[in-house]
């Protein structure tokens, strides 16, 4: 099946968590928002797929109240998300994880925890996203993996019914980044929501169980990993050639002297066909590509 352009017809079981209609944000003349129809339905985890600048972080802090859109409806629990009662059933990382600097660790979990009313312990927190060696800490004397993981462990600390994570494992080693996909997961499980940003296909891949790709302000597909991965899954095949063969599942092709770079869907499939075309090849090299990469070559490539 292929991955649907977003109407989002069936919103699934159970009332929205949010609902999006006709959201349009302008900062000054930017128009960071063009029209943005979404639901995130109770219990999934949504991720927002999207380069640079497309939108998701705005469409973020449109849902959690925290700024307003210039145009269309936006629903939380099916009330206004700027609304106390709406965010006591909400967790978020913090924007800028500007922490005052002079509290510890716990304290600051302590904090945000009291403001839910049935948070977990500062001390479970703590030990889910490997905060306990640095519990007395002041957070300004925490190194950058150390906030990120305090600020995804306040998303959580008050045991929220759904979560939203702003690119919530940049800068974060592998270990840390498993332990958060592990916690995440096991959110979900418990039957509650999470909406999640990222460039990285493969955290969509690992957590996901739906997903929407923003571009340019816009929704421009929505669907399962495997669908989204059929359309944004570029790979980078470059080879020294006398001339290009006919190849299949090319996406896009780049010529420098006699390099090629071709963006491909499918690069077991090219390499297979390259192999047999006959043609003297040299310094072959696949690559993955960023999700920046892919929507240039595929934004080129429709063209
Ligand atoms: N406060 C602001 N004032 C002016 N323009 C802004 C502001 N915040 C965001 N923008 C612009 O709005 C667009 C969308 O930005 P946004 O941060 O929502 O994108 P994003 O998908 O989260 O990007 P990234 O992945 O780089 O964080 C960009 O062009 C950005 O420069």
């Amino acid at each position: 099946m292929d991955a649907r352009l977003v109407g989002d017809e069936d919103a699934g079981v159970g009332s929205p968590v949010v609902t999006m209609r006709g959201v349009r944000k302008l900062y000054g003349s930017v128009e960071a928002l063009r029209g943005i129809d979404l639901d995130v339905r109770p219990g999934e985890l949504l991720a927002m797929l999207g380069p640079n600048g497309a939108g998701k972080t705005t469409a973020i802090n449109i849902m959690l109240g925290l700024r307003r859109a210039t145009e269309g409806e936006v629903r939380l629990f099916g009330g206004d998300p700027r609304d106390w009662r709406c965010r006591l059933r909400v967790g978020a990382t913090p924007q800028n994880i500007g922490f005052p600097g002079e509290l510890k660790v716990r304290e600051v979990l302590e904090l945000v925890r009291a403001h839910y009313p049935r948070p977990m312990t500062a001390e479970e927190a703590m030990a889910r996203f490997g905060l306990e060696d640095v519990a007395g800490r002041r957070t300004s004397a925490l190194s950058g993996g150390q906030r990120r993981r305090l600020a995804v462990a306040l998303a959580f600390v008050g045991n929220p019914e759904v979560v939203f994570l702003d690119e919530p494992t940049t800068g974060l080693d592998v270990e840390s980044r498993r332990s958060l996909w592990d916690a995440t997961r096991e959110f979900v499980s418990q039957g509650r929501t999470v909406v999640l940003t990222t460039h990285y296909l493969e955290e969509a891949e690992a957590l996901a169980t739906r997903v929407v790709v923003i571009n340019e302000g816009k929704v421009v597909a929505e669907g399962r990993v495997d669908e989204i991965k059929a359309i944004v899954g570029v790979r980078r095949v470059r080879f020294e050639a006398p001339s290009l063969p006919a190849l299949p599942e090319v996406v896009s092709v780049h010529q420098e002297g006699c390099t090629y770079t071709v963006y491909t869907k499918d690069s077991d499939a090219l390499v297979r066909a390259l192999v047999t075309s006959g043609v003297s090849f040299a310094n072959l090299e696949v690559l993955a590509v960023s999700l920046e990469e892919a929507f240039i070559a595929i934004t080129e490539g429709s063209r």
